[in-house]
């Protein structure tokens, strides 16, 4: 059974909405020997320790070092696998039960947003919650007599501030989860409910009595799409946005920068080399599965801790972006070392545009990098395995992938591949390398 970590749960260092992980997976006991298990769907592995199988392919798992990545051998070649791929090659039957699982998790993430935890901790970012009224505000004489939906309305914050700073004909709130039964009571408590009409439902299922001009959503999740609500977003402007209606936000964009993170990795890697000094050091392939395998999510880095200049790896289009585009995003980076110190990893951020649909109006921007007011989303962390040495003048280039995980819908896996041109005499002229990292499957 899987077993998934839901914000109610974790740990601060965590996802702020949704960390699904795959801890505990297995109940029985481990003899030793090498179990077979049968791959759920196709990977393709990265760098010389990752094994490529197809969907249906039967691997013997040797050994499962940490809950993502399993040891396993397939055709006598051995290597990592992530262990979300796979099933246990169930008797018949017992499969029944697996195709259960609901792919998207939605009774545990729509559970987690029935409870006030993370409306608290939503509500409370002001850079977030403040950019949303801002839109509203700034577009109030356009957003006059307009019908609009807003998309996981949540505790209905953005549809109050439609009703009360513009006049919208009708704004549709809608919401999956169980927190619509309180939303309506804000909507009436505020004196909205002429405006407002909460609709309990997923906005994939519900029925509208018209098309909508604006569609607004705050569906942003931790390096931009982890969680995979845009993908809501997109089938309900399919269905529902007027010819020429509008899109909140209208653009967004991941950014990258290679960095320092110094403190955290004496904290969690250094550490192991002198503890009272004892030799620990033979724990430190363990510290590096245990602790740099997933991203860190909720990673503040200071502007400090750039060595380069930061550079936007992906941007989307909310009018045309489409829901198979999802499957697949590359992007790719080429940066010039600002100055020396040490390459721990790469940090990434989103920044969101919502368009301005008054005659001469200025977009507004909602910025998670360091160098705004931080959010709840923070930023995210990859720490590579091994810190590099940099020197000013160095070029860092290569590709970023956010490949969505074919089973866990609101999963995906970031794949970076770098390569470091020195321009020192005295070091190798060349560093490849690439790291894949799991959001959480
Ligand atoms: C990130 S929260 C934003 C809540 C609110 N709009 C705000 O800004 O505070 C996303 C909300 O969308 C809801 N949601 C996610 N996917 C949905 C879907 N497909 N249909 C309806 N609601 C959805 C979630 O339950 C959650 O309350």
């Amino acid at each position: 059974m899987f077993n998934l970590i839901f914000p109610g749960n974790q740990t601060a260092d965590e996802s702020k909405r949704l960390s699904p992980d795959t801890q505990a997976e297995e109940e029985e006991e481990d003899d030793g020997s090498p179990e077979e298990y049968v791959a759920r769907s196709g990977f393709t592995g990265s760098g010389s320790d990752q094994i490529s199988f197809s969907s249906g392919d039967r691997l013997l798992v040797h050994a499962k070092p940490s809950s993502q990545w399993w040891w396993a051998e397939l055709r006598g070649v051995i290597g990592y696998v992530p262990a979300g791929y796979l099933r246990k090659d169930a008797a018949e039957g017992e499969e029944e039960e697996e195709e259960e699982e609901d792919p998207w998790q939605d009774d545990e993430y729509f559970g987690s947003y029935g409870t006030l935890r993370l409306h608290l901790e939503m509500l409370s970012d002001k850079s977030r919650t403040e950019a949303y009224r801002q839109v509203i505000l700034s577009n109030c004489a356009s957003l006059r007599n307009k019908v609009v939906m807003d998309l996981g309305c949540g505790t209905g914050i953005i549809s109050l501030f439609c009703a009360q700073l513009a006049q919208p004909s009708v704004v549709y709130a809608v919401e999956a989860s169980s927190m619509a039964e309180y939303t309506r009571q804000l909507v009436k408590q505020n004196g909205c409910e002429e405006v407002v009409t909460v609709l309990q439902g997923r906005a994939e299922e519900i029925e509208l009595p018209e098309q909508v001009d604006v569609l607004v959503s705050e569906w942003m999740g931790n390096c931009l799409l982890f969680e995979f609500m845009v993908e809501s977003v997109l089938l309900a402007r399919d269905r529902w946005l007027k010819e020429g209606g509008v899109i909140w936000p209208s653009s967004a964009a991941l950014t990258l920068v290679p960095c320092q993170a110094d403190s955290y990795y004496a904290e969690k890697m250094a550490f192991w080399e002198r503890p009272y000094g004892l030799d620990f050091t033979p724990l430190q392939p363990l510290a590096q599965q245990e602790f740099f395998t997933k991203p860190k999510f909720s990673h503040l880095i200071e502007p400090n801790d750039c060595l380069t200049a930061p550079c936007d790896v992906l941007n989307l289009d909310m009018y045309t972006l489409q829901v198979q585009d999802l499957e697949e995003i590359k992007g790719q980076f080429h940066f010039c070392v600002e100055k020396s110190g040490v390459l721990h990893g790469f940090t990434a951020w989103f920044t969101v545009h919502f368009e301005s649909l008054e005659t001469g109006g200025a977009a507004v921007e909602l910025n998670t990098g360091p160098n705004s007011e931080p959010t709840h989303w923070k930023q995210t962390l990859f720490m590579l395995d091994r810190p590099v040495s940099v020197y000013a003048g160095d070029s860092i280039s290569g590709t970023i992938v956010l490949r969505r995980n074919p089973i866990w819908r609101r999963h995906m896996t970031v794949t970076l591949h770098w390569n470091i041109n020195s321009c020192t005499e005295d070091t190798d002229n060349c560093q490849v390398g690439t790291k894949s990292f799991p959001m959480w499957r």
